[in-house]
């Protein structure tokens, strides 16, 4: 009789960040494993972040009860309250390549005052200002961005080891990120697909800055499409944080490295899932540039894969104004309306 085992699931590599400080032989071998992991995913565990696992618990904890607040509480702080896309968006309002995603959330970035708006300031300018937080949790505001302050310096960590392992001084992207990176922050809670409208709680896309670093609570629903077409899941694994790199190290490195397609899939009737995700990217006035690789890796370079619909400018700011503008048609209505006439973005 012939014994049929279940093919072993492809699952993702991890990668332990406190090797980059260790020996120098222990991090010429982590820059090594780096490589292959930048070019073969784009998406791996990481371990040895030294974040603080209380600061962790209490985010999370906290999170949730965001999310437990009467809705009007809520709705007090609605993203379509603010020019610079900050704040809460009930499930359904968010939308991926034109399709509804199925989660809550709350978005800030950098805390900081509206720029000034002259007639001849471009339009992406009117992202940066402050964030909207919720009165009736107070303790919310400093736990998070005490949280965004940590998880910016571990992916400013990630990003000069991925320097090191492109063959490229530590700091070769500081340029476009000093003095001020762009912090995307956002509390998410998908609900259970009974009350979900559709098991999309986001749909397929890559994260569009230089890293995302992603804390999942306990339910899975995260999927990663691998170079072959196959859809890989990537459960919480506890410790861990699940870095990505995203469609500005892809340009970057004409390709060398890979900015994953991921999904999350809604989780089943009853069960609710939290993630907190982090987007690294650059200053908002910056042009991607192209790195010039060592021969070697050179010739693994793959190209990049233009998506017509869903044009990668190397413009930052504009890339940045034209996914939000599409992630958030509302909040595009309300505030950029003599954009949406012409194409998004431009
Ligand atoms: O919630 C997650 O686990 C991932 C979310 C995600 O991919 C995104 O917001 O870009
Ligand atoms: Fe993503």
């Amino acid at each position: 009789m012939t014994v049929h085992t279940t093919p072993v699931e492809a699952s993702l590599p991890t990668l332990d960040l406190s090797r980059f400080h260790a020996s120098p032989e222990e991090r010429q071998a982590f820059v090594g494993e780096l490589r292959s992991v930048l070019h073969d995913h784009g998406f791996f565990y990481l371990t040895g972040h030294g974040v603080d696992p209380k600061l962790i618990e209490d985010v999370v904890a906290t999170a949730k009860r965001f999310f437990s607040l009467p809705l009007e509480e809520k709705l007090k702080i609605e993203m379509v309250k603010s020019p610079h896309f900050r704040g809460y968006n009930r499930a359904g309002q968010e939308r991926t390549r034109g399709e509804q995603d199925w989660r809550e959330q709350l978005d800030i970035n950098t805390e900081d005052a509206p720029a000034e708006i002259g007639p001849d300031t471009p339009a992406w300018r009117r992202l940066q200002g402050p964030n909207q937080w919720p009165e009736a949790l107070p303790e919310l505001k400093p736990l998070l961005l005490a949280y965004q302050a940590e998880v910016t310096r571990i992916g400013i960590d990630v990003l000069k080891a991925i320097a090191a392992a492109l063959g490229q001084p530590e700091n070769v992207f500081a340029d476009i990120y000093q003095p001020q990176p762009s912090q995307l922050l956002k509390i998410i809670r998908y609900p259970g697909r009974d009350v979900a409208e559709t098991d999309q709680g986001v749909g397929a896309h890559k994260d569009g800055g230089f890293v995302t670093v992603l804390l999942q609570d306990t339910a899975p629903g995260l999927r990663v499409r691998t170079e072959d077409g196959v859809w890989i899941d990537a459960p919480p694994v506890p410790g861990t944080f699940v870095i990505n790199t995203g469609e500005l190290l892809e340009l970057a490195t004409n390709g060398f490295v890979r900015a994953d397609v991921h999904d999350v899939i809604a989780p089943p009737a009853g069960v609710e899932r939290f993630s907190v995700a982090f987007f690294l990217g650059s200053r908002p006035d910056a042009t991607i540039p192209v790195i010039e690789l060592p021969e070697d890796l050179k010739r693994a370079e793959r190209g990049i894969s233009v998506d017509p619909l869903n044009p990668i400018f190397r413009e930052v700011g504009q890339n940045q104004l034209k996914s939000r503008l599409r992630s958030h048609p509302d909040v595009a209505r309300a505030h950029y309306a003599e954009l949406l006439a012409s194409e998004p973005g431009h």
